[in-house]
C-alpha cells in the first residue's frame, strides 16, 4: 500500500492503468517518492509548522534570513540527494512556487481579487495533507510559426464553459513530469493574449483525479531489476501530456480568471521564481556531483585518467559542479531582505545557473562517452554472476577486470555509465537539461532583456572619456 496517492486515468501502451501503484512501469518510482515523503518528518527536510500542527517540508517556509534560506537548501539537498538529482521534477519545486504566490499573494490581488483568500486555503491543504504537485505550462506543438492569437481554439487550454461554481476547461498541456504520481497540477497559460481573449488567460490547480482528465504517458523507461538498472528501477519519474475533455475547475482553485497581464504576471514574477529556481540549481548541482563521480570511477576504473586529456576532461566536470555550487553561494550571500521582510536570493546567479545548466549537462554526458569509450558496448547483456556456465564466468572475471577494479566492479559501474549515456532513460535526461527550464534559447533572450546592463555601458563611456582626454596617459582604466 502505496503513502501517495497518484493520479486516475493514467493511460500507458494504448491502456487506462487500474493501479499505477502495483504497475510495473510505476511501482519502483511510487517507493523511492515514498519514502522521500516519509524524509519530511525529519529535521533535514520538514519544519514544524504552527498552522497544520505536523511537520512540513521547508520549501514552505517563508525565508527571512540567510540561514532560512540556507535551512531550504538543507531540505532540497536530501531529496535530491537521495535520488543522486535524477528526479527532476519532485514536488518541491512547485512547493516553492506556491510559497511564492503565498508571499505576494496581496499583490496578485489586483489581477484577482479572490487570489489571496484562495492561495492561502490551498497553501494551508497541501501543508495538511502532504499533496504533491507538478507543472505544466505548454500548450501542444501543433504549429509554432503562428502567434498565440491566431493559433486555433483547441490548440490552447480555453474555457468552454462557465457557471456560478467554476469553469469547464478543454484542450492539452505538455509537459506534466511526474503526473501520475500526484496530487494536483499547477496550470498556467501565460501568453501574451489579447484582454479580449480571456478564455485562454486562466491560472489554476487542478486535482489529477478529476473526471474528463486524461494523463497520457510516454513510453516507460523503468525496468525492474534493481542491480542491472539502478536508475530506472527507481526514478523513472515519467513524463506526461495531459488532456482536459470538458474539465470542471472549482472557483477555489481559480487563482487569476481571464486575465492576460495577470497569468503572464503569475509566471514571470522575479522573486516568485528566485525561490523556485533555487530549489532547481540545488538539484542541477546534485546532478553534476553524481556525473562527475561516475565518470571518474570509470575513468580511474580502466587508469584511463592517467592520460592528460582525461585529467583535463575530468577537471571541466569538477569546473561545472564548483561553478554551479560557486553560482548557489553567490545567489545566498548576495540575496537581500525586500521591503515585505523576505530574504529573497539573488536571481542573476541563479538564472545563469541554470543558462550554464543547459549546456553543462550535454557536455557532461559527451565527456562520460568520450572516456567510457568501447567499454559501454562491451558490456555483456548481465551480470556476470548470473551467467550459467562457471568456466565462462572465470575467464569473464579476467578480461572483464578492470585496473583498479574486479570485473563484477568494472561490469557494474560501466552500466550506469549506459544507463546515463545510451539507455531511453539517460537520452530523456538529456532532453529534460536542455529544456526544462523552457527553450534555452528564448530564455537566454529573456535573459539578455532583464539584465542590467548599465555597469558596462558606464564602464565604457568611461573609458571613452578618457582616450578623448590629452592628459590621460599611462593610468590604468
Ligand atoms: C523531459 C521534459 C520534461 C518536461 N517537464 C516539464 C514540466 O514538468 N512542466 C512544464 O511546465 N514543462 C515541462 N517541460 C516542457 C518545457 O517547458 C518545454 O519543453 C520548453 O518550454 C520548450 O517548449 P517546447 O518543448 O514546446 O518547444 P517549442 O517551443 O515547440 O520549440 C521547438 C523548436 O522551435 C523553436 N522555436 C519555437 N518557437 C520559437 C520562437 N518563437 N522563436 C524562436 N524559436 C522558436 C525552439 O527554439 C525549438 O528549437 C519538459 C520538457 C522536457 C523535454
Amino acid at each position: 500500500m502505496s503513502i501517495i496517492n497518484g493520479a486516475e486515468n493514467i493511460w500507458l501502451d494504448g491502456k487506462r492503468v487500474p493501479n499505477p501503484a502495483e504497475h510495473e512501469a510505476f511501482k519502483g518510482t511510487f517507493q523511492t517518492i515514498s519514502k522521500l515523503i516519509q524524509l519530511i518528518d525529519h529535521d533535514e527536510v520538514g519544519f514544524d509548522d504552527v498552522s497544520v500542527q505536523r511537520k512540513v517540508h521547508k520549501a514552505f517556509l517563508i525565508p527571512k534570513s540567510l540561514e532560512d534560506l540556507r535551512s531550504q537548501r538543507q531540505a532540497y539537498d536530501t531529496w535530491a540527494g537521495h535520488t543522486f538529482g535524477m528526479m527532476s521534477r519532485l514536488s518541491d519545486y512547485a512547493y516553492s512556487l506556491i510559497t511564492g504566490y503565498i508571499i505576494d499573494r496581496e499583490k496578485f490581488n489586483a489581477y484577482d481579487s479572490t487570489f489571496s483568500e484562495k492561495i492561502t486555503a490551498y497553501f494551508e491543504e497541501v501543508k495538511r495533507e502532504r499533496r504533491l504537485i507538478t507543472t505544466a505550462i505548454s500548450d501542444p506543438q501543433i504549429d509554432r510559426s503562428k502567434p498565440i492569437t491566431e493559433r486555433p481554439e483547441h490548440a490552447l487550454l480555453h474555457v468552454v464553459e462557465e457557471n456560478g461554481a467554476g469553469i469547464y476547461v478543454s484542450g492539452a498541456k505538455m509537459i506534466a513530469t511526474g503526473a501520475p504520481y500526484v496530487d494536483d497540477i499547477l496550470i498556467n497559460t501565460p501568453y501574451p493574449h489579447e484582454e479580449g481573449q480571456k478564455k485562454y488567460a486562466n491560472f489554476f490547480i487542478i486535482s489529477t483525479r478529476s473526471p474528463g482528465l486524461r494523463i497520457i504517458c510516454r513510453k516507460s523507461h523503468a525496468e525492474k531489476d534493481k542491480e542491472l538498472y539502478p536508475i530506472a528501477s527507481q526514478f523513472d519519474e515519467m513524463d506526461a501530456v495531459v488532456l482536459f475533455d470538458r474539465v470542471f475547475i472549482p472557483n477555489e482553485r481559480i487563482f487569476i480568471r481571464g486575465n492576460a497581464a495577470g497569468v503572464t504576471a503569475a509566471h514571470r514574477h522575479q522573486q516568485l521564481n528566485a525561490l523556485a529556481h533555487y530549489q532547481t540549481v540545488v538539484r542541477l548541482a546534485k546532478k553534476l556531483t553524481f556525473i562527475a563521480g561516475v565518470t571518474t570511477a570509470i575513468a580511474k576504473s580502466i587508469a584511463a585518467d592517467s592520460f592528460l586529456h582525461v585529467q583535463q576532461k575530468l577537471g571541466e566536470l569538477y569546473m561545472q559542479v564548483d561553478t554551479i555550487n560557486g553560482l548557489l553561494k553567490a545567489a545566498e550571500v548576495e540575496g537581500t531582505v525586500h521591503s515585505n521582510g523576505v530574504y529573497y536570493p539573488n536571481a542573476v546567479p541563479l538564472q545563469v545557473a541554470r543558462n550554464l545548466g543547459t549546456s553543462y549537462y550535454r557536455r557532461a554526458m559527451s565527456i562520460l562517452k568520450d572516456i567510457g569509450a568501447g567499454g559501454f558496448t562491451q558490456l555483456p547483456s548481465t551480470a556476470i554472476d548470473r551467467f550459467e556456465e562457471e568456466k565462462l564466468q572465470s575467464l569473464m572475471t579476467q578480461y572483464y577486470a578492470g585496473a583498479t577494479v574486479s570485473a563484477m566492479q568494472k561490469t557494474k559501474l560501466f552500466r550506469l555509465g549506459w544507463e546515463l549515456i545510451g539507455s531511453e532513460i539517460g537520452s530523456r535526461h538529456d532532453l529534460y537539461e536542455r529544456f526544462y527550464t523552457g527553450d534555452p534559447l528564448r530564455i537566454q533572450g529573456l535573459f539578455f532583456e532583464q539584465f542590467d546592463k548599465t555597469p558596462y555601458e558606464e564602464r565604457l563611456q568611461g573609458f571613452l572619456q578618457k582616450i578623448q582626454n590629452p592628459i590621460y596617459e599611462g593610468v590604468n582604466i
